[in-house]
């Protein structure tokens, strides 16, 4: 992969774009604006290791509260009938989203990080940046919903988007041009786990159009593993119902810049449409985040193992810490860990339904980044909503088997998905242990093989 590890242009940040500039100053001044939500703190904020960070909060309660006070309020009283006041209503400002917002920004070394009700509408606040005609260049691998919202801005927004394969720098530069408002990328990308080369393709994509904006979804990793802010993105966006929060029990979106005037204008648009996190899920996921480092750490090495037994189980796995991963040294210039997303192939669709269903440990389910482990088929789930002709297009596996490992014990969680794997009659079992049958082991020998069930 030509440039990877190629410095972000110095470009790629600190400037203001056209599409920052597609919102007149009308719109951010005056009454539109709310009295003064505290703004995140800059990237100066940071002082310590990102581990002490993770944790560190500095107290702002009058009573020096350990934990930062839910302000469960929708209003603010003002200080003169003229306004007055720090805050006047929660859609417009609140201090515990502000103060999660503040964190997030030091955490993610951001000038501005701000919350939403969820990853989704983390994308939705980017792409209400576009205007009619401005092309959006992005992946043929993507998480289902991000797809599903391109695609109907393609249909009903005269956006036009072009899918290429985002591993590859000339598919991208091919379609590439002055038009390219914005590049939206994943990687890992969701499910094939595919690696972009971040800096390359922000590199290629600034070349094109200097005014063009390089979105990248961090989702996958993290920012404990991963900074796109750092490698030449202009937005970083993320699901913060994943790593960040890690329990499952909160949905949130995160978006992070470096421009503050880029920054303004996604905080006007939250505001206008009132999807700014409410202050319960903002205290939640504060709480998530400082747990975030001892979590992902366990989840990452109990998903290294997992990937090491499956792959030595003749399985074909996709996971970026695997050194037999094609992109595992462009993902290592870029990332500090291989997160706990892995998938793998069975060769029958029949079978890979078999290995859900008979796991127990692993919850059926989708999503990932929680503390207990998931199993799950893509195409039938957190992807179904891409019909089945696309996903044929672009070569996503039916029978592909999505596991989001958790923090428990890793002996069971093999035991079990072992146990899952007999039960399904995806392995063969001999005297000397068992191995993958079917087109989905990685040797060619027994291609084509039906395996048969041995429960
Ligand atoms: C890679 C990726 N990005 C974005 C999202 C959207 O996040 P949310 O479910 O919080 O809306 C998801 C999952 O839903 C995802 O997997
Ligand atoms: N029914 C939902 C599916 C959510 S998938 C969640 C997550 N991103 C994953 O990859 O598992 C929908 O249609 O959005």
């Amino acid at each position: 992969m030509s440039g990877s590890g190629t410095p972000p242009s110095p470009s790629a940040r600190g400037k203001a774009t056209a599409l920052s500039k597609a919102l007149s100053k009308a719109d951010l001044d005056g009454h539109d604006l709310p009295p003064s939500p505290a703004p995140s703190s800059p990237r100066s904020g940071k002082r310590y290791a990102l581990a002490t960070e993770l944790v560190y909060t500095d107290s702002t309660d009058q009573y020096n509260a350990s934990s930062v006070p839910i302000y469960q309020s929708a209003t603010f009283k003002q200080t003169s009938g003229g306004g007055g006041g720090e805050y006047d209503y929660t859609r417009s400002g609140n201090p515990t989203r502000t103060h999660l917002e503040r964190h997030l920004a030091k955490i993610m070394s951001a000038e501005r990080a701000l919350v939403v009700s969820s990853g989704m509408g983390a994308l939705d606040v980017i792409t209400r940046l576009l205007r009619p005609g401005d092309e959006v260049v992005t992946g043929d691998d993507l998480y289902g919903g991000t797809n599903r919202l391109l695609k109907y801005l393609a249909t009903n927004g005269e956006i036009i988007v072009h899918h290429v394969d985002t591993t590859t720098p000339s598919a991208v530069a091919s379609v590439l041009s002055r038009k390219t408002a914005m590049v939206l990328l994943e990687t890992p990308t969701n499910p094939l786990i595919k690696i972009v080369d971040i800096p390359t393709i922000a590199s290629l994509a600034h070349a094109a159009n200097p005014t063009a904006l390089v979105a990248v979804d961090n989702t996958m990793l993290s920012p404990l593993l991963q900074n796109p802010l750092d490698l030449g993105a202009d937005i970083v966006y993320e699901s913060g119902t994943k790593y960040l929060s890690g329990h499952h029990d909160l949905m949130a979106g995160v978006l992070a810049v470096n421009d503050s005037k880029l920054g303004d204008k996604l905080y006007f648009t939250i505001n206008a449409t009132g999807c700014g996190l409410a202050p319960f899920d903002s205290w939640l996921l504060l709480r998530g985040i400082k747990t975030l480092k001892v979590r992902l750490e366990q989840q990452q090495s109990n998903a290294q193992r997992i990937a090491e037994f499956l792959e030595a189980h003749g399985f074909r796995v996709r996971y970026p810490g695997l050194k037999s991963h094609p992109q595992h040294a462009l993902h290592n210039s870029m990332a500090r860990g291989a997160g706990a997303v892995l998938s793998f192939e069975t060769g029958d669709v029949t079978v890979s339904e078999r290995v859900v269903e008979a796991a127990r440990l692993w919850a059926i389910s989708v999503s990932f980044g929680c503390v207990n482990s998931l199993i799950s088929m893509p195409c039938r789930m957190s992807h179904a909503s891409i019909d089945q002709k696309t996903r044929k297009e672009r070569k996503m596996p039916e029978d592909i088997i999505r596991l989001c490992v958790g923090i428990e014990d890793c002996d069971d969680l093999i035991d079990d998905l072992s146990r899952a794997l007999v039960q399904a009659g995806a392995v063969n079992v001999t005297l000397d242990g068992f191995h993958a049958v079917g087109k989905g082991r990685v040797s060619g020998e027994g291609e084509g093989e039906v395996p048969s069930s041995s429960s």
